[in-house]
């Protein structure tokens, strides 16, 4: 865990108008978990995937204000979004041919989104800013129950947006994982790959979700800390987990747990996975 923390310190971030400290790069914190039982010396080993998202955020010049090095990483940033959100959609539409090949996140997710494995998009709402609130208004989204819309109407296009939870601005990243984050790494467990996404508009808080902070663990702690008690508790079990941390910035992968590994090239195994 500590490894990861410091995995951190060489994330690329940058301030821009909207956040002191505005992350410029994806990050995917893999890990890896082989089962095998552990009365049968060559039984079957069982291996899935768990990914940990903390996407960029989508970003939007005339807020950022970004320039020089800044815009592009911002253009980086939302075309990779705009691929993933392709790839999301083909999937969820059923059709053949899916364009992972178009970004490096997709073509390093493809294994974990695909097939039978299981998604969990988190979108992050960020709070008002000064000049909204100087506009006069009370707040950007109105909620109800499992849908938002934008509560100003002079921008509102009409849609209501619908969830399978919606959870408002007092709830902790606990609330979050025991809702819909612990279902999912229950099924990593039982053997499906599975990718959980924090989205959202730059500044919405989608790195507190995904470190949080003393009083608010985020899921990295709280989805260590589940897989650690699960593995302890199967005691007819065997256990090799391995991570990684890594993060795509301007379409280059560098590793987070090692300052010298930067620029990594992806190459495809036989079992179609990239790495
Ligand atoms: N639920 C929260 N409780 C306390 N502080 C929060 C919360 N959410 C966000 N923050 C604070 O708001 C600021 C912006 O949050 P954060 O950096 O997580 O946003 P982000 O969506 O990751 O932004 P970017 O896309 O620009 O990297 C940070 O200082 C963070 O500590």
């Amino acid at each position: 865990m500590e490894n990861m923390m410091q995995g951190n310190k060489i994330r690329r971030v940058a301030a821009t108008r909207m956040n002191e400290r505005s992350s410029r790069s994806h990050t995917i914190f893999r890990i890896i978990l082989e089962s095998k039982d552990a009365n049968q010396k060559d039984g079957p080993v069982h291996i899935s995937y768990l990914n940990l998202m903390d996407l960029a955020g989508s970003e939007r010049v005339s807020l950022t204000k970004a320039a020089g090095e800044r815009l592009k990483e911002g253009a980086n940033i939302n075309k990779s979004l705009s691929v993933l959100g392709n790839v999301i959609r083909q999937l969820s539409e059923g059709k053949e041919f899916i364009s992972y090949r178009d970004s490096k996140l997709t073509r390093l997710l493809s294994q974990a989104l695909g097939g039978n494995a299981k998604s969990l998009i988190i979108g992050n709402i960020r709070p008002m800013i000064h000049r909204e609130v100087a506009d006069g208004l009370e707040r950007l989204w109105n909620v109800r129950v499992n849908c938002i819309w934008e509560a100003d109407e002079s921008s509102r296009h009409g849609e209501v947006y619908i969830f399978d939870h919606v959870f408002n601005q007092e709830c902790t990243n606990s609330d979050v994982y025991g809702s819909v984050v612990k279902p999912l790494v229950d099924s990593f467990m039982e053997g499906f790959n599975a990718t959980i996404f924090a989205y959202g508009q730059t500044s919405s808080g989608k790195t507190h979700t995904i470190l949080g902070n003393k009083t608010d663990p985020g899921l990295f702690q709280l989805v260590s800390n589940q897989l650690f008690q699960h593995v302890a508790d199967q005691v007819d079990k065997r256990y090799l987990i391995r991570c990684s941390y890594i993060e795509i910035y301007n379409e280059k992968i560098n590793d987070l747990l090692d300052k010298s590994n930067q620029g990594l090239t992806m190459r495809r195994y036989q079992r179609k996975c990239a790495a």
